[in-house]
């Protein structure tokens, strides 16, 4: 029962599902390390609810080969579901039962629990204790999940956008709960269409579209795959107004368009870029220049680019991304540094 050495706590490989004619899941791989927090990122519709159910065992699969914990989740074993946590994407119904109840009931089907109390007060509803759970508010209602999906003191968490509904506050104190399990050595499945929540939480990340993986690896390694480049912005001030640029280091362009007032570069090596520009704009007099920025691509600019690449059909895509195709990379870029800026 338990999971062998060396095993991954989740192994997938050629899932497949499809619900009638549609194909929801269409050959995707993944592997989820022991301890670690992993995201599954993509669009609405891609197939991440439908892959974390087939990991739970709540949904089954049309094909491929799946491992959790050591088991195939297919095969419905009473002592592997309680090594397992989930948090599902829609708040629970939990009848006329108080929040404490609610806590109680789940815990009762687990063989070593934690504390109902400690499990309460973990996700802030331990002045509502005793109020009704169809009472609560939305956000309440989601803590009130989190807690029903961690009083087992699961090995394995499945949290299908657990922050969903959330105040800010709120969110920041999941992730803490998140990273409280983290510690304990948990390993964390998580869906969110955050990125920064992923970004704040997970190690590693798969982006899926159309049920299939585009995308897999640590954070870092997102960062470094991409094609997206760093951007040094800064307002242009009147002495460096119609100068010419110096000769910038390979791999970065100047985008010709500084009608706004602000001069913006993009590269790939921002330190050298700095380094030949900043003693420019000091010969040419200019002091501390006005709202310099270096911004580094984030995981929400590196996923907006690979679902651009990878979502086909302009229906799904500007829908998906919610604005259009002309991003930054999409600007016409001005290659010769010797062109004035205006
Ligand atoms: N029971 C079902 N019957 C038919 N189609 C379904 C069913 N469940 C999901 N689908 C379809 O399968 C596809 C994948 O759905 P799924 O819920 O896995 O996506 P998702 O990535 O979790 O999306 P979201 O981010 O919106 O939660 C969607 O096109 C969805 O309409």
């Amino acid at each position: 029962m338990a999971t062998a050495v060396g095993e991954n706590p989740v192994s997938v490989r050629g899932l497949r599902k499809s619900y009638g004619d549609w194909h929801a899941v269409l050959g995707l791989d993944l592997d989820i390390f022991p301890g670690e927090v992993f995201a599954l990122l993509g669009p609405n519709g891609a197939g991440k609810t439908t892959t974390i159910e087939i990991l739970e065992g709540v949904r089954q699969r049309t094909g491929g080969d799946v491992r959790v914990l050591g088991c195939d989740p297919a095969e419905d074993r009473r002592g592997w579901r309680a090594r397992i946590g989930v948090v599902p994407q829609n708040t629970g119904a939990y009848a006329d039962l108080t929040v404490r109840e609610v806590v109680e009931h789940f815990a009762a089907f687990y063989p070593a629990p934690l504390p109902v109390g400690q499990v309460i007060d973990m996700v802030g509803l331990g002045k509502h204790e005793k109020k009704q759970s169809t009472d609560l508010s939305g956000g309440q209602a989601r803590r009130l999940d989190v807690a029903v999906g961690i009083v087992g003191d699961p090995d394995l968490i499945f949290l299908d956008e657990p922050t969903t509904g959330l105040d800010p506050v709120a969110r920041r104190e999941a992730w803490d709960l998140v990273r409280y399990f983290s510690e304990r050595g948990t390993t964390t499945v998580l869906t969110t269409h955050y990125l920064d929540e992923a970004e704040a939480l997970a190690q590693r990340a798969a982006v899926i579209v159309a049920g299939q993986v585009v995308r897999s690896g640590s954070l870092a390694e997102f960062g470094a795959r991409s094609q997206t480049p760093t951007t040094v912005s800064f307002r242009i001030p009147p002495e460096l107004s119609g100068r010419a640029l110096p000769v910038l280091p390979p791999e970065s362009q100047a985008l010709a368009d500084t009608t706004d007032g602000v001069l913006r570069i993009a590269t790939r090596t921002p330190t050298a870029l700095l380094s030949v520009l900043l003693p420019w704009a000091h010969e040419a007099g200019a002091g501390e220049l006005p709202e310099l920025r270096v911004h580094r691509p984030t995981l929400e600019d590196i996923y907006l680019d690979l679902i651009r690449e990878n979502v086909s059909g302009t229906d799904r895509g500007t829908d998906t991304l919610g604005r259009d195709d002309q991003g930054t990379d999409g600007q016409a870029a001005d290659r010769t540094s010797e062109a004035g800026i205006r």
